[in-house]
């Protein structure tokens, strides 16, 4: 492909630091350069897209399956892609940062696909970022064992799981990398970097370049995807078709595009997962303002709740039905340092592995090495000696878009327990991402920062409604934030507690705390010399 030259390039702000040059290479830049170029401008419409949708359900458009799209819905005829080497049989994937070690014990772990997260579970910080990507180069170069001070040495093994790569998503912008002075998509820094430096070597270990894509909201945003991918492969030259993505159905509009989404990156497509958490907090975010749509204390919505399993259903109905896999979701209890609390989070996550494979999910997300062992008995149960069960089409599930919506069903007031819960994670979480870490373990849970948007927007939204009074919800709050100093000296009290304040209890609602929270807290430019 014979390339234009760029009008701009791509300005670096990121602090120098050890082994940047071997990620930020001027070939590398280029190359976001000219996705930056190509897309830039289609995603600040799907940005102005999101916030047009979200002004007209606030305001009482009914949510419901597109008209324009239904010849796309009807036809029977079209398939997604075959899947691509080693994402044939999916029964356990794992997931996490790409932090050093947690990299090799992820590929060591016997999962069959690591989800390498710069999304929920990435604090973006200058230095995870580009880590992160160090890490990816270092373990598919296998170049990134190493032995601890105290002796721990970490080395891969020969079995590994196969890379899936989430970059963050559209919402989010790399202040580090500058193009006339605008930040760049992360999106596409994310993306790029990986696809520039390990499309390649994937394919030749006989694997390839995959993605999971987070918080897409219509089937907009998947084209845009699409186009992205067939661009940067042509300016590689690897072949069209080669990448796959599976898209994380997470926000509660793309519920209702299931099938458009799938058909728009068929090409690339590898299924979709049903992402929960992140579904929760969408579910809120957009119709938080309605009383009908109050949900109860965090702990009590469970994937029992009648909405919640119309949503998965309809979801492995979606993909079998077009020959994708369907991935389940994220059970939040990880192992415990006790005995008991371990036995307890390992039979709460059987439980949700055992619903999954029986409504038909190919394989299932856990969150911690420990977990895997459980993940695949309960998969090689229903699966045996298949790799998936693609086959099992569940024509009779028949999802409608009030199923969907039925959330008063579960509906009830939060209790004081649940109200300080959540202020006790969410600071806890800030306090934590502001250091660094986008995962922690808080009282036997995983939290990353889809569940502590739950925990904030649901304080939001019982104030908003009144069902808890906001002389109650700063009273915990001082309690929490005194608590959190005690327990430990180094937190970041003040600048947690301010995150809670303008994400929790402002009289809007903001769409995500990341962002904000990134632009005032997470971002070290240094000084360019022009
Ligand atoms: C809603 C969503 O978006 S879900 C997807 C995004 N979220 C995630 O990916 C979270 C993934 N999980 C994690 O990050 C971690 O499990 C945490 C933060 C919850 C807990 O981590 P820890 O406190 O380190 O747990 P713990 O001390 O039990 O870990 C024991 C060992 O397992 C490793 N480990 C734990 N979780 C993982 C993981 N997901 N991947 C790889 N290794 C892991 C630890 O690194 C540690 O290894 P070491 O002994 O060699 O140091
Ligand atoms: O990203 C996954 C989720 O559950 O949210």
């Amino acid at each position: 492909m014979s390339l234009s030259p760029l009008t701009s390039t791509v300005q670096v702000l990121g602090a120098p630091s050890e082994r940047h040059e071997e990620i930020l290479t001027p070939q590398a830049l280029d190359f976001i350069g000219r996705l930056d170029a190509a897309f830039a401008d289609r995603r600040l419409w799907i940005l102005a897209e999101r916030r047009r949708c979200s002004r007209n359900l606030a305001s009482g458009t009914p949510l419901d399956f597109s008209l324009a799209t239904a010849a796309v819905r009807a036809d029977p005829h079209w398939h997604v892609a075959p899947p691509a080497p080693g994402l044939t049989d999916r029964r356990v994937e794992i997931t996490g940062p790409p932090e050093r070690r947690m990299t090799i014990n992820a590929l060591n772990s016997g999962a069959n696909v690591w989800m390498a997260d710069f999304e929920d579970a990435t604090a973006p910080t200058w230095d995870n970022i580009i880590g992160g990507q160090l890490n990816l180069l270092d373990a598919i170069e296998r170049r990134i064992d190493f032995t601890t001070p105290e002796g721990k040495e970490y080395r891969l093994g020969e079995q590994l799981a196969t890379i899936m790569v989430r970059p963050r998503g559209w919402h989010l912008v790399e202040e580090h990398l500058t193009v006339g002075g605008r930040p760049v998509s992360a999106s596409l820094v994310d993306f790029g970097l990986y696809f520039f430096h390990c499309a390649q070597r994937q394919l030749d270990a006989g694997h390839g370049p995959y993605f999971y894509l987070p918080k897409l909201e219509n089937r907009y945003e998947a084209r845009l995807w699409n186009d992205v991918f067939v661009l940067a492969q042509d300016l590689l030259g690897i072949p069209r078709g080669t990448i796959r993505a599976t898209v994380l159905i997470e926000t509660i509009t793309a519920a209702f595009e299931m099938e458009e989404i799938l058909h728009a990156l068929r090409e690339h497509s590898a299924g979709l997962n049903a992402g929960r958490w992140d579904y929760l907090f969408s579910l809120i975010k957009t119709f938080g303002h309605r009383t009908d749509f109050q949900l109860p204390d965090r702990a009590r919505v469970t994937m029992t709740a009648p909405f919640m399993r119309a949503y998965t259903e309809l979801l492995v109905r979606t993909c079998h039905r077009r020959g994708a896999h369907a991935i389940g979701g994220m059970a939040a209890h990880v192992p415990g340092r006790d005995a008991a609390a371990n036995e307890a989070a390992l039979a709460k996550v059987r439980l949700d592995k055992e619903r999954e494979a029986e409504d038909g999910f190919d394989g299932s997300w856990v969150a911690h090495p420990g977990l895997v062992p459980v993940c695949r008995e309960v998969f090689d149960g229903v699966l045996g000696d298949r790799p998936h069960q693609i086959e099992r089409t569940r024509d009779d599930v028949d999802v409608e878009a009030c199923d969907l919506l039925s959330v008063r069903r579960i509906s009830g007031p939060p209790t004081e327990d649940g109200v300080r819960a959540n202020i006790a994670v969410a600071l806890r979480y800030f306090d934590a991402w502001l250091r660094g870490h986008g995962a922690v373990a808080l009282y036997g849970l995983m939290e990353d920062a889809a569940t502590a948007e739950i925990a904030r927007c649901q304080i939001w939204q019982w104030l908003r409604h009144g069902t808890v009074e906001r002389d109650t919800v700063m009273k915990i709050l001082d309690d929490e934030t005194s608590a959190l100093a005690q327990e430990d000296p180094a937190a970041l009290t003040t600048e947690a507690h301010d995150i809670f304040l303008r994400t929790a209890l402002d009289r809007d609602l903001p769409a995500f705390f990341t962002t904000d929270a990134y632009a005032r807290h997470l971002v070290r430019r240094r000084e360019v010399r022009s």
